[in-house]
């Protein structure tokens, strides 16, 4: 099916870092001026980019750095790292990096690039389109690469769901933001509208079997059942990639929940459209990146932290939640997560069992970093837990939940989204 062969396949496990040839990415450039500047000595990096200026010169369509895909295009690879010009008659050796040349944000109108998981038509790839209009959108088979595409410079930032209204919290992601050391620098809201989506020509009666990811799959849990659809249910790692999984195999009897985009994209026909079980379905999404974004007071910002406590029966949680109340700091979310299993303790006097887990909990709240209530709650916060750690502090999403507000389209072709703070 033409449509299928246009998608972009998704990158997988086992990530190399920017710049060990990855063709697709063109890092190797950035790999020769970072690693040459920082690492090596001057001689060697003078060597090495010279050597590798002319092969690479032509494979630098996109890179980590917008600066050099400029200096690449324009034919000049010294201009990889810009030469100062008042160093006399040195113009041809190449000055020390400086902290604009490793800025993660794209320079010279380069695109921004943005990993989400999934495969084209997936949800997730609208909502990286609706963080980043115009970026170019790298799909990922998991989320885990998603995180790791941003550590390893292939992607500048990740779009990741972390809860939906009626499915509730994505408890993986939470986990990853635990993991991993990336910082929450924006958040989207995108409503989710899902289609049934078949073969043409196949007829619901025909359907045994629905598939599609496991929020999808709760989020239509009673539509479908009102449907009188007598269907087995299967979790499929994204609704894109059931969709398509549906095409690739020309399977006449089974649907996959997903979107209207994803039936273009796959050559699918939707079969009943809007069967999410809530007209105010929406899902949130985090935009993650390397650094985190300076917070500020014009604008309403929220805040996501994540803390611990290793003793028990110190009602942390309360004194916690009391440093924000007494503060009128509005609290969004609290979520609980077992950190580390505890194995059951053996206990032979009593035969009960001791403590089983061990929790962390993750909080939003309305409130910048940069507003001194903020920064004095957080201090009693600290006083109070063994384990603290700001996840980001960053703009709401403000966007009005209209129908409208869920039609946009990413595009990878599109001009940048204009700069800003995220
Ligand atoms: O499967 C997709 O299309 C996704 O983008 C994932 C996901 C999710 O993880 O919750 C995103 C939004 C919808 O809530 C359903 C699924």
């Amino acid at each position: 099916m033409a449509a299928v062969s246009l998608v972009k396949a998704p990158i997988g496990q086992g990530l190399r870092p920017a710049g060990h040839n990855n063709p697709r990415r063109g890092g190797g450039v950035v790999r020769c001026s970072l690693q040459g500047s920082v690492v090596g000595s001057r001689t060697e990096w003078l060597t090495s980019c010279a050597v590798l200026s002319s092969k690479v010169a032509a494979l630098v369509s996109h890179s980590t750095n917008g600066h050099v895909a400029a200096a690449a295009t324009n034919g000049a690879m010294l201009d990889l790292v810009p030469v100062n010009g008042t160093n006399g008659g040195a113009r041809n050796l190449p000055a020390p990096l400086r902290i604009a040349d490793l800025s993660p944000a794209p320079m010279h109108g380069s695109e921004l690039r943005v990993a989400y998981q999934g495969v084209p038509g997936a949800y997730s790839e609208k909502a990286a389109g609706k963080a980043y209009p115009g970026c170019d959108a790298i799909p990922c088979d998991q989320f885990d690469v998603a995180f790791q595409a941003v550590e390893n410079w292939v992607a500048d930032r990740a779009v990741l769901p972390v809860e939906n209204s009626l499915g509730g919290s994505i408890h993986r992601n939470y986990d990853l933001l635990l993991r991993h050391r990336l910082h929450i620098v924006g958040e989207v809201q995108l409503p989710v509208h899902h289609c049934l989506l078949a073969l043409p020509g196949v007829r619901k009666e025909d359907i045994k079997r629905i598939i599609s990811h496991p929020q999808a799959l709760a989020q239509c849990e009673h539509t479908i059942t009102r449907m009188g659809l007598n269907v087995v249910r299967e979790a499929f790692d994204d609704t894109a990639a059931a969709a398509e999984y549906i095409a690739a195999n020309g399977l006449r009897d089974t649907a996959a929940i997903a979107s209207s985009r994803a039936a273009e994209l796959y050559g699918m026909e939707v079969l009943a459209d809007g069967i999410h079980d809530d007209c105010g379905n929406v899902t949130r999404f985090v935009m993650l990146a390397r650094e985190p974004i300076v917070p500020r007071m014009d604008r309403p910002f929220k805040t996501s932290i994540v803390f611990a406590h290793d003793k028990e029966g110190t009602s942390m949680l309360f004194k916690v939640l009391s440093a924000f109340a007494f503060r009128d700091i509005n609290l969004t979310k609290i979520e609980s997560r077992p950190h580390r299993p505890i194995r059951l303790a053996d206990d032979a006097s009593s035969g009960t069992a001791a403590k089983t887990f061990e929790y962390v909990f993750y909080a939003d709240f309305q409130g910048s970093l940069a507003d001194p209530r903020v920064q004095n709650a957080l201090a009693e916060v600290q006083e109070f837990t063994s384990f603290l750690r700001v996840l980001g502090s960053y703009p709401m999403d403000m966007t009005p939940m209209t129908a409208g507000s869920s039609s946009t389209v990413t595009s990878s072709n599109s001009s940048p989204a204009p700069s800003s703070s995220r």
